[in-house]
C-alpha cells in the first residue's frame, strides 16, 4: 500500500480537474498549448473533422494503452483502446451493425423494464418516505443495470438493492482514476499495472473480465439445459454468440471481450452524462418548469417512448446544454500527427508523431460556436432565435451539436454506444420528470467532481415528490 502511494504520488500532478486547467491554459496561451513533453492541446472546434476523420483517421496515441488488460501474462487490447487500424476493423466491423439506432430501438422494451423498476424503487424508497435521495448514486445504479439488461437480459441488482453490490461500480471508478492519470504518462503503466513481477494498482478491468466470463458461462449452461428464459428481443449476448457461426476467429473468449465493453463502457459513461442534466435542472427552476410544461403537453406514455420524447425541442435543449456545460468525457482525445505533419490554422507547424487532441470540455466553451454566457446553463441557445432564418438556425444548431457530441468522440472511432446511451437518457429524463417533482434538498448546495476520463460528479442530495399524474 505504501509502495503504491509512493509510486502513485507523481499522479497527483493530475488532481482530477484537468479540464479546468486545459481551459485556463487556452485562455492564457491561445489556440495551441503544449501540455506534455510531446503533446499539444488544440481548442478549435473546426479541427474535429481533421483529427477525428472517417477517411484516413489519425492514429490514436499511446494514452489509451494502459487500458489493455493482462490475462495470463498476455496484454489484451480492445476496440476502444487499440492503436492498430487493422485490429480495429477486424473486431469492430462484425458487431457494428448491432449498434445502429434502428437496432438499439429494438431493445427499447428492455429499457422500459429498467425504468419501471427505478421509478418504483424511487417512489417507495424516497418519494413516499420523503427521504433524501442521493441522485448521483441512483443514476449510476440505473445506468449499470440498464447496460446489463440489454447485454445479458438481467440486471446486476443495483437498483433492487439500492447499493453498489460487490463494489463493482467503485472498482470500475478506481480503474478509471488509474487509467485517466496514467494515460497522461503511459510509460509509467509498464512499471505499475503491467510490470511482470508484481502488478501495482487497482484491478477493475480484470474484475470486469471475470464478471463477464461468469455471466457468459451461466448463460451457456442455461441455454444447454433449456432453462434460459428467452426475451423477445435478441440481447447483445445472443447477437455476439451468433457470430461464432459466421467468423472463424469468434469464440467464447472473443464474445467475452466484446461483452466486456458493454460492462465497462456503458455504466459510468452514461451516469456521468445524466448527472449534469439533473443538477442543472435543479439549480435552474425556471428551466425545469418550462421542461415539465413541455413534457405534460406531450402526454407521454409511461415509460416515455423514444418516438415521442426524441422530438421534444426543449427536452433536447436541456439535455444537450447539460452535455455542453459538463461533458461526460473531459480529457483530450489524443491522436498522433500523421507523417506529413500538420499546420494549424494560425500557420504554426506541428511535426509528425506529436500527440495532439481536442478536449470536449474545452471546445464546448467556444463562444464562436455557442454564443454568450458559455459558463452558464442556458438551454434556450439550442432554440431558434427571434428573427433567425431557418437556414441560419439549422447551420448554427448542427455546429453546436457536432461540437458538443465530441464527448462521444467522432469519426471512425466514435463511441459505439452513442445511440444506445441517447435512447436510454432521453427516455429516463422524460419519464422521471413526468413522474416526480425533482429538487435539490437545498437549492444552494453545490456538487463536487472528479475528472477521471469520465466525469464523476457526486454529492447530489435530492427530494422527489410524486406528481399527480403518477400512475
Ligand atoms: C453518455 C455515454 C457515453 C459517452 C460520453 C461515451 C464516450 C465515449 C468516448 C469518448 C469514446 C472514445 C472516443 C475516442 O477515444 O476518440 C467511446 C468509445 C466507445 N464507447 Fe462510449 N460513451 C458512452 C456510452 C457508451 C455505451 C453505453 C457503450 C456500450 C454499452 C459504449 C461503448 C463504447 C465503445 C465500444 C467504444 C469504442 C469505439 C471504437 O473505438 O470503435 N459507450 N465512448
Amino acid at each position: 500500500k505504501l509502495v503504491w502511494e509512493l509510486l502513485f504520488s507523481p499522479l497527483r500532478a493530475f488532481p482530477g480537474d484537468v479540464d479546468r486547467k486545459h481551459l485556463a491554459w487556452h485562455h492564457k496561451w491561445g489556440s495551441a498549448v503544449r501540455v506534455g513533453p510531446n503533446a499539444i492541446s488544440l481548442n478549435d472546434p473546426d479541427l474535429i473533422k481533421t483529427l477525428y476523420g472517417t477517411k484516413n483517421p489519425w492514429r490514436k496515441s499511446d494514452m489509451y494503452r494502459p487500458n489493455d488488460v493482462v490475462v495470463n501474462g498476455a496484454r489484451i487490447q480492445n476496440i476502444f483502446n487499440t492503436q492498430d487500424k487493422k485490429f480495429h476493423a477486424k473486431y469492430a466491423r462484425p458487431i457494428g451493425g448491432f449498434w445502429t439506432l434502428s437496432k438499439v430501438l429494438e431493445l427499447e422494451p428492455l429499457f422500459d423494464e429498467t425504468i419501471r423498476l427505478l421509478v418504483s424503487r424511487l417512489n417507495d424508497g424516497f418519494a413516499e418516505k420523503r427521504a433524501v435521495c442521493m441522485m448521483d448514486n441512483w443514476l449510476a445504479y440505473f445506468a449499470w443495470d440498464a447496460a446489463a439488461n440489454v447485454s445479458f437480459g438481467r440486471h446486476y441488482g443495483f437498483i433492487e438493492e439500492g447499493e453498489d453490490i460487490g463494489g463493482i461500480i467503485n472498482e470500475s471508478t478506481a480503474g478509471l482514476k488509474y487509467f485517466s492519470a496514467i494515460s497522461q504518462i503511459p510509460w509509467l503503466d509498464n512499471w505499475l499495472d503491467k510490470n511482470p513481477w508484481y502488478r501495482i494498482g487497482p484491478r477493475p478491468l480484470v474484475n470486469g473480465f471475470l464478471y463477464t466470463v461468469r455471466i457468459l458461462s451461466e448463460y451457456q449452461q442455461q441455454v444447454a439445459s433449456g432453462a434460459v428464459k428467452r426475451k423477445k428481443q435478441d440481447l447483445f449476448i445472443d447477437n455476439y454468440n451468433g457470430l461464432k457461426e459466421k467468423y472463424d476467429f469468434v469464440d467464447d473468449q472473443q464474445v467475452i471481450y466484446w461483452l466486456m465493453l458493454n460492462v465497462l463502457a456503458g455504466g459510468d459513461s452514461t451516469a456521468g452524462a445524466m448527472r449534469p442534466i439533473f443538477y442543472h435542472l435543479a439549480k435552474n427552476r425556471d428551466k425545469y418548469e418550462k421542461l415539465v410544461r413541455e413534457l405534460d403537453g406531450a402526454e407521454l406514455s409511461f415509460p416515455a417512448q423514444w418516438k415521442d420524447c426524441s422530438k421534444l425541442p426543449y427536452l433536447d435543449a436541456c439535455v444537450r446544454e447539460a452535455f455542453r456545460v459538463n461533458p461526460a468525457v473531459a480529457l483530450m482525445l489524443e491522436r498522433e500527427v500523421p507523417a506529413e505533419g500538420f499546420t494549424i490554422p494560425d500557420g504554426r507547424f506541428i511535426p509528425a508523431g506529436t500527440k495532439v487532441g481536442l478536449n470536449p470540455a474545452v471546445v464546448t466553451r467556444d463562444s464562436g460556436v455557442f454564443g454568450e454566457y458559455v459558463e452558464k446553463y442556458v438551454p434556450e441557445r439550442w432554440l431558434q432565435k427571434e428573427g433567425e432564418s431557418d437556414v441560419d438556425f439549422v447551420t448554427r444548431l448542427r455546429r453546436m451539436q457536432e461540437t458538443t457530441d465530441l464527448m462521444f468522440g467522432a469519426g471512425s472511432r466514435v463511441c459505439m454506444g452513442k445511440h444506445l446511451a441517447r435512447l436510454e437518457m432521453y427516455k429516463l429524463v422524460a419519464t422521471l420528470y413526468s413522474t416526480f417533482d425533482v429538487k435539490l434538498e437545498d437549492p444552494r448546495h453545490e456538487w463536487t467532481y472528479c475528472n477521471a476520463w469520465f466525469m464523476y460528479h457526486s454529492d447530489m442530495p435530492m427530494i422527489l415528490t410524486a406528481r399527480e399524474n403518477f400512475s
